[in-house]
């Protein structure tokens, strides 16, 4: 298996507060790679980082390559173009504007690819997501939790990601659509999509994954194929214990 995303190195620091001290990750191609880890762990702001997005100039440190290219000095956009590609917590839709045109919005960033090419990736869209094609021309602010993250991750999809990060996916979602949702990105492999996925929900990303790493204070304090990590006494002792159950039955 290639390494598609590694990051050596990486430090981020708000002001004096160091969220991510130093922090080594690879993900390999054609994988699902997750990261769990408690509230304020910094899974976010290493997505962001690994992004480019949302943090502000100086924040962040090391060395972030992608496809075999050094992209740390590129903006979020030049980085999606190259195919990485994130879903942030708050799914970030434009409210007022209909389905069908927030997904054509999340092909226009492949300049070279979309027109005639992005209305097959439309289709493959609704051919995964049915109820959005039902629900193309509604504006999207006023779609459900669930069809808001469908959303997402459709218009995501619109940009052909070759690895698609993906914060907290299942955040607000009744179990019936967690499923669906993992459903989902469990095949994206095999359309030759690699996934990071930051989850609270770590009995289902652990589920879906091949590969975890356990994100506390900053630092990756464990990390190996997701099986071995199901069965670690302490991974499941702090994640997939009681509460973490009833977590993901009342999600
Ligand atoms: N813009 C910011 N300015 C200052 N501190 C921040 C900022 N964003 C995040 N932090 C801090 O950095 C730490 C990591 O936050 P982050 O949101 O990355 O954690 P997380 O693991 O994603 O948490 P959660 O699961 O609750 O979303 C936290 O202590 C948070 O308060």
């Amino acid at each position: 298996m290639s390494i598609l995303l590694e990051t050596t190195g990486l430090q981020v620091r708000y002001g004096i507060v160091e969220a991510l001290p130093d922090i080594h990750l690879a993900v390999e191609a054609g994988r699902i790679a997750t990261l769990i880890g408690p509230n304020g762990a910094g899974k976010s702001t290493l997505l962001n980082a690994l992004m480019g997005a949302l943090l502000k100039p100086g924040t962040s440190r090391g060395a972030v390559r992608f496809a075999g290219e050094d992209i740390g000095a590129l903006t979020a956009p030049q980085r999606c173009e190259r195919g990485l590609c994130l879903v942030p917590e708050t799914r970030e839709l434009f409210g007022s504007m209909p389905v069908e045109d927030n997904l054509v919005l999340g092909a226009y960033l492949h300049r070279k690819r979309r027109d005639r090419r992005s209305a097959d990736d439309l289709e493959k869209v609704y051919a995964l997501f049915p109820r959005l094609k039902e629900r193309r021309q509604q504006e999207a602010r006023t779609l459900s939790g669930g069809e808001r993250q469908m959303l997402a991750l459709g218009r995501a999809l619109m940009a052909r990601p070759k690895l698609l990060m993906l914060d907290e996916p299942s955040l607000g979602l009744a179990p019936r659509i967690v499923g669906e949702m993992f459903q989902v990105i469990a095949k994206l492999p095999d359309d030759g999509i690699s996934v990071l996925l930051v989850e609270q929900n770590a009995r289902a990303a652990l589920r879906v994954a091949h590969h975890g790493h356990v994100l506390e204070n900053g630092r990756i304090t464990l990390e190996g194929p997701a099986a071995d990590l199901r069965d670690n006494p302490r991974v499941i002792d702090t994640y997939l214990g009681l509460s973490s159950t009833h977590r993901e039955e009342t999600a």
